[in-house]
């Protein structure tokens, strides 16, 4: 049985916040509405406590009736759930202070990726990876980063903890829509931000060239251009950019080319070089695809900008317009954004 204030339903909002301001409100069930009264279960009082409450409650109201009412009449309040992070913190403090679990993980679509350490035995990863596909909302597959970045696609390995072993999803930020295969492709929902940065510069008459552009979600985030080149090396990757110029509506401005960006012979004013780590081999080739007063939009990795402004100094007369970091990517290093204005080279 559950001690219950049985109120008139127009007072019940102002008795249930008097109640719950002074600690009074049993959580663990649900207030009942039932023809003109409202029901609102209490913890357990004892006489003075309740005669203390009467004298409170009736200078708010001028009656109030305690009730016991069977628990089952009142429906249990739904417990809070933990949310995944909250699991990990009080299941494994220890491991997240070694850097064996991360708190924070990768959400694309229905797909969530976690950052669990091979250290930790593989009974215990897929009870995280069930877990995970509990705690974490919308969520069909869970997997694992096996391995880090790695080959020329910039892909990863990863390892299937939880639900079903599907890699492909869809994905949805800034207003576009992508297909994503985590599997075979590089993808990461960490720059959404970074996208729509370069979204509200592109002006309508820039020609954009996308260097290394995955599935596309620069090109596509640029579909205000006039005309977006969008290079990958990657067949999957071009494949799966093919299946998002359809679904977003963009055949007239997006060219697909399915090549090494080093053969491809465009020009632009707006080029984006997103392949941090390498991105510094490539800047003769950016150079000679940018037009005169063009912008690059390049990617790096380092612990501060002055590298990169240096190349960029030593090859062009240029100007460095925006920098910025874009995300971690190592206890002491950055991926970092240079946003140069290329006056002429
Ligand atoms: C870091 S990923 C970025 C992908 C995409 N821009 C994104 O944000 O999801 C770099 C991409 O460059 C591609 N790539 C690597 N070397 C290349 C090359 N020489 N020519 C064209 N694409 C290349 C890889 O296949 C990969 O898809």
């Amino acid at each position: 049985m559950v001690i219950c204030c049985k109120v008139d339903i127009k007072e019940g909002e102002k008795i249930r916040r008097f109640l719950l301001d002074n600690n009074l409100l049993n959580k663990n069930y649900s207030l009942k509405k039932e023809d003109d009264y409202l029901y609102i279960p209490l913890i357990n009082l004892n006489e003075d406590i309740k005669k203390d409450i009467n004298e409170l409650i009736n200078k708010i109201i001028n009656k109030i009736e305690f009730v016991e009412v069977n628990d089952e009449y009142l429906k249990k309040a739904k417990k809070r759930q933990m949310n995944f992070r909250g699991y990990l913190l009080k299941n494994f403090k220890k491991e997240v202070e070694e850097g064996l679990i991360a708190l924070s993980y990768d959400v694309i679509g229905d797909i969530v990726i976690l950052q669990i350490s091979d250290e930790i035995n593989e009974e215990m990863r897929k009870k995280i990876g069930k877990t995970a596909l509990k705690l974490i909302p919308s969520i069909k597959s869970v997997f694992r980063r096996k391995s880090n970045i790695k080959g020329e696609f910039r892909i990863r390995e990863l390892e299937l903890l939880a639900g079903e072993y599907r890699t492909l999803t869809l994905y949805k930020e800034n207003g576009y829509k992508l297909w994503v295969d985590v599997e075979k492709v590089y993808f990461s929902p960490r720059l959404g931000w970074e996208r729509k940065r370069i979204m509200e510069k592109v002006k309508f008459d820039d020609v954009v060239v996308d260097m290394f552009c995955g599935v596309g979600p620069f090109s596509i985030a640029c579909k205000n251009a006039k005309k977006i080149y969008a290079i990958d090396i990657n067949p999957n990757a071009i494949e799966l950019l093919k299946k998002n110029i359809e679904l977003n509506r963009l055949q007239n401005k997006i060219t697909p080319i399915l090549k090494d960006v080093r053969m491809v012979d465009v020009k632009g004013n707006r080029v984006i070089m997103n392949l941090p780590k390498y991105a510094h081999l490539f800047v003769d080739k950016a150079l000679n695809i940018v037009e005169d007063n063009g912008i690059i939009h390049y990617y790096t990795i380092g612990k501060d900008f002055n590298d990169a402004i240096e190349l960029f100094k030593s090859k062009c007369n240029c100007e460095i317009l925006e920098k910025r970091v874009v995300k971690s990517y190592s206890p002491r290093e950055y991926v970092l954004v240079l946003d140069i204005l290329v006056k002429n080279i």
